[in-house]
Formats: C-alpha cells, structure tokens, sequence
C-alpha cells in the first residue's frame, strides 16, 4: 500500500498558516488585496476562478474580480493590467488561462508588473527562478515541492523525472526540484523509450496531459508518483494522468486526483500573494 499524500489536508494546512500570517499583517494596518480577470465564460475556469475568490476569503485576503466579455480585444486587457500596475491599493494580478485566441498571452504575462506577478509567469520571475534569486514561484510546481517536503519525501540526491517541458509546470519544476539538490530529468513527447527514462524516477512527476496514460510499466517499484493532470473521463470523473488503480500497488506514494496537486495549486498562489507584502 502505497501511502496517499494528501494535497487536500496538506494545502489546508498552508492556508491556515497564511491565516494567521495576514491577520497580523492586517493587525499592523498591511491589507491585501488580489485582483482576478477572467476573459470570457469558459465553465472550468470559472470554476477555478470560484476556487481562487474562496481560498482568498478564507485567508482575508481581498479578491477583486473583473469578469470581462469573450470578445475583450487585446488593447482593453493591457489598458486594464496597466491601470491594476499602477493602483496601489492592488498587491497581486491575476490573469486566469487560457486567454481567448484574439489575445496574445506572451504580451499580457509580460504587461503585468513583476512585483505583482503572483502566477510566477513573468520573465523575470523566471530568470531569478533559474539563477536562484528570491520571486515569485509558479504556483504548481511550488505546491508539488510543498507536498515532498510536508509529506517526509527527501529530494536530495534522488532521481527525479519529470513528464511535460511546460513554462508554467515542467520547466519550473525541473529548476525548483534541481534547488532541492535532485537528479533532474526532463522528458517530453520527443523522448524515445519513454518507460526506460521514467523506470529511473525515484520521483516520478507527471504533467503529460493525457488521461490515465502512465500505468505501472512506467514506475519503479517503491517510487513516488505525482499526477499534475487533470481531466474529466468518459464517465465524467475527474482523473489525471496517472492510471492511479494501476500504479498506487508498485508506488511508495502517490498523489490521489482529485486533492492531490491542484488544491496545492491554489495554496500557493495565496503565499505569493502574501509574499508581495513580506519584508
Ligand atoms: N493564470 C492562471 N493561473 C493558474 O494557476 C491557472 C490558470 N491560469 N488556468 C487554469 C489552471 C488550472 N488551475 C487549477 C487550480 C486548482 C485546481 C483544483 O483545485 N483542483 C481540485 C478539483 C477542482 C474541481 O473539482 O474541478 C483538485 O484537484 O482536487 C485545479 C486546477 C489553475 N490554473
């Protein structure tokens, strides 16, 4: 039996950490705030949106929301980003993805300012991600280290593999499990003998984007499984990329979908923007 690590427990945990962090904040008259922009309707994003809104109540942090029609041009965005750059009173900006196609994602991470960047997308936050200067870290690969850490899973020293070369997951992924002093491997949809590279994996973190596709010919056994996935099945379930029935026998621990990676998703996102007002 593998041992389940739970992202649920574990993000709440962090959430009520931050809790009591802002309410001393608040105490010293520091108030933040987040602002949220959603271009367009899309059900599963609006779920997120939702999700984000709750976890800022819970920790008092202000959510403002600026819910804007599909057809928003790329110009009216910007004028928006800029207009939160420039308000004081907004501490972190927040541009939920996909953008609709008429808008050009690349120029709006770029628009909002780097000391707001609260997603970890901005170039800069990159760079001093790479070159191991303090930022903002993208929130899912920061949750995924949070979990290893909390859950008693060393890094140090270990193999870690990585599936999906993202700018938002693989590739932050790579450069924080690298700061834990970890054995990185990067593989993608060009690898070749793909189960030979991920049979090394002490930590094995998937962010393929297919559903159920890493059975337990892809796993060492004893190794520890990350499922970054998220999809709805045929049946209408939620499940990631991990055929988890298949592989949770042969693992040391694995993350469960849902309330694995994606709860920590958004606990992360709230310590960044706690971070735009820590000293
Ligand atoms: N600018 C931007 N920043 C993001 O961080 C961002 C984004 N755009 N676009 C979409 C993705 C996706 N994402 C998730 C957040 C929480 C869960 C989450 O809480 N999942 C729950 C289940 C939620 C459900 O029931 O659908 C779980 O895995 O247990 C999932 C996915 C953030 N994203």
């Amino acid at each position: 039996m593998a041992q389940l690590i739970d992202g649920k427990a574990i993000s709440q945990q962090i959430k009520d950490e931050l809790k009591a962090e802002v309410e001393a904040l608040k105490n010293d008259g520091t108030d933040i705030c987040l602002a949220v922009i959603q271009v367009g309707d899309d059900p599963a994003s609006s779920v997120y949106v939702r999700n984000k809104k709750r976890a800022c109540a819970y920790i008092g942090v202000e959510s403002r929301a600026y819910e804007l029609p599909e057809d928003t041009t790329e110009e009216q965005l910007v004028e928006l980003v800029k207009e939160l750059n420039a308000d004081d009173t907004v501490n972190g900006i927040l541009v939920q993805l996909p953008l609709p196609a008429q808008i050009d994602e690349d120029k709006i991470i770029r628009t909002i300012s780097a000391d707001k960047d609260v997603d970890g997308f901005h170039p800069e936050s990159v760079g001093k991600l790479w070159i191991g200067e303090k930022g903002f870290l993208s929130c899912t690969p920061a949750g995924v280290i949070q979990l290893l850490k909390r859950s008693g899973i060393e890094i140090a020293g270990k193999e870690c593999v990585i599936i999906g070369r993202s700018n938002i997951v693989g590739k932050p992924m790579a450069a924080l499990l690298l700061r834990e002093n970890g054995t990185v491997t990067i593989a993608h949809s060009r690898t070749k003998n793909l189960a030979d590279v991920t049979r090394r994996a002490d930590i094995l973190i998937v962010a393929i984007g297919k559903e159920r596709f890493i059975t337990s010919d892809y796993v060492k056994e004893g190794a520890v499984v990350i499922d970054v996935g998220m999809h709805r099945d045929a049946e209408n379930h939620l499940c990631g990329d991990v055929d988890f029935a298949d592989v949770e026998p042969v693992a040391s621990a694995i993350t469960p979908v849902p309330g694995g990676v994606g709860p920590m998703t958004i606990a992360m996102l709230m310590n960044n923007c706690v971070e735009t007002v820590r000293s």
